[in-house]
């Protein structure tokens, strides 16, 4: 098992990682998750006792990792698969890792052959292709047979049939009682790959839960809601009443609102009420991908670093969640207008509920993982001209 407690290091003035504590066990693929700079790369080099903490501690078995006996045998990791002589042979290249760490020559023929470059296994390095230098990564640190394995970003540069086969063996691995640990800022590979996910932003820890649960707890439903084009001032109004009605509302790129923690009846009821037209009132479930970059990008949005200035990070600005991923097939039971040619039109701020003084954007989702989603939406949208039929 690898433990990290307060686990925290700066580099100068900047903070890296920040008071990390996870426990990362045996038997499952747990995989690290976070988006460029989030500090996945500095928490396993202090896990392999590359890098010193400036605080707190991680230990592997219960022990710092440059105390474990015989390290090569117990702790196997892919950090970065260009760190190769490219002039020596695959085979070259992990006779001389075994021999370093006392592991008979067989073993070589064995793992090149796991990773599928014993055909190679004669050619120099320097002339292969990203994914055969990361299935040369991967083969060193399977060299020893360890029971913790680590690899950051393994899928990187594998065509579909590479990442399905890292996929597998990192499953064969975990069935086989080993501690696996692998980053990755995909969260669509995770959800497919991992058993339990740990996910940083700005080297802090935002969720540490089973993948299972972090599915429940981010797909939300939502409702996408729209009037006609000709009248965008009963927009806001709709997204006053809608607030006020206790739903967290959000503008789309097409000029649609996105409603969350309202059943679309109620939606319906709320516009009718108020006298609004609706064109279109349609159940979606945000995808497991969005749901993790708006989880992200909420904390990269906190960030004040040379990340942003130098364009690592998008700045977000207030309100903003990323386009969703909107089936381009309609769900039965629901009316939208076809889509507009040409340009989207112009999304004008939305305000708030009323009474809250100025018209300040509509807040993110939560960025708590664990918080709820909204019911789902219990029963048909009354209005006008949508269908009677459930949506469901
Ligand atoms: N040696 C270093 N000196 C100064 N800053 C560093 C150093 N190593 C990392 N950092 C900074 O620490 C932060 C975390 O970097 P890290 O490489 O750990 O992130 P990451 O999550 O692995 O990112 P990526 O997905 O891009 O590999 C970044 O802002 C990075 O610029």
């Amino acid at each position: 098992m690898i433990e990290a407690v307060g686990l925290t290091k700066r580099y100068g003035d900047k903070t890296a990682v920040f008071n990390l504590s996870f426990q990362v066990r045996p038997g499952a693929v747990t995989g690290f998750l976070g988006p460029n700079g989030a500090g996945k790369s500095t928490t396993m080099r202090m896990i392999l006792g590359l890098d010193a903490p400036t605080a707190g501690r991680v230990t592997i078995g219960g022990r710092p990792f440059r105390q474990t006996p015989n390290a090569p045998r117990q702790v196997g990791a892919l950090l970065d698969a260009k760190a190769v002589h490219g002039g020596r042979s695959a085979r070259n290249h992990l006779l001389s890792l075994a021999q370093l760490s006392g592991i008979p020559a067989r073993r070589v023929d064995e793992v090149l052959a796991v990773v599928g470059l014993h055909e190679v296994a004669g050619k120099r390095s320097k002339g292969f292709s990203l994914g055969m230098g990361q299935r040369l990564g991967i083969a060193a640190a399977l060299l020893g047979d360890p029971q913790v394995l680590l690899f950051d970003e393994p899928v990187n540069g594998l065509d579909p049939e590479g990442i399905l086969w890292v996929r597998n063996l990192m499953r064969q691995l975990a069935a086989e009682g080993r501690t696996v640990f692998v980053s990755s800022h995909l969260m669509s590979e995770m959800a497919l790959t991992a058993d339990h996910l740990i996910v940083i932003g700005r080297g802090r820890l935002l969720a540490d839960m089973s993948v299972t649960d972090f599915i429940s707890a981010n797909s939300a439903d939502f409702a996408r809601v729209r009037i006609p084009d000709t009248e965008p001032e009963l927009r806001e109004k709709l997204s006053s009443t809608l607030s006020g009605a206790g739903g967290q509302v959000m503008p789309e790129p097409d000029g649609a609102l996105r409603v969350m923690g309202l059943p679309l009846p109620r939606i319906s009821d709320l516009a009718h009420e108020a006298g609004i037209r609706l064109w279109e009132l349609s159940p979606h479930q945000a995808s497991l991908e969005e749901a993790y970059m708006r989880m992200t990008q909420g904390a990269v949005d906190y960030r004040a670093s040379a990340d942003q200035r130098s364009g690592l990070m998008q700045e977000v600005r207030p309100g903003f969640a990323p386009p969703p991923q909107i089936p381009d097939v309609p769900q039965q039971g629901w009316y939208a207008p076809p889509q507009q040619q040409g340009p989207a039109p112009a999304v004008p701020p939305v305000p708030a509920a009323p009474g809250a003084g100025g018209v300040p954007p509509v807040p993110p989702a939560p960025l708590d993982p664990r918080i709820a989603p909204p019911a789902p939406p219990a029963a048909a949208p009354a209005a006008a001209p949508t269908t009677s039929e459930d949506p469901r």
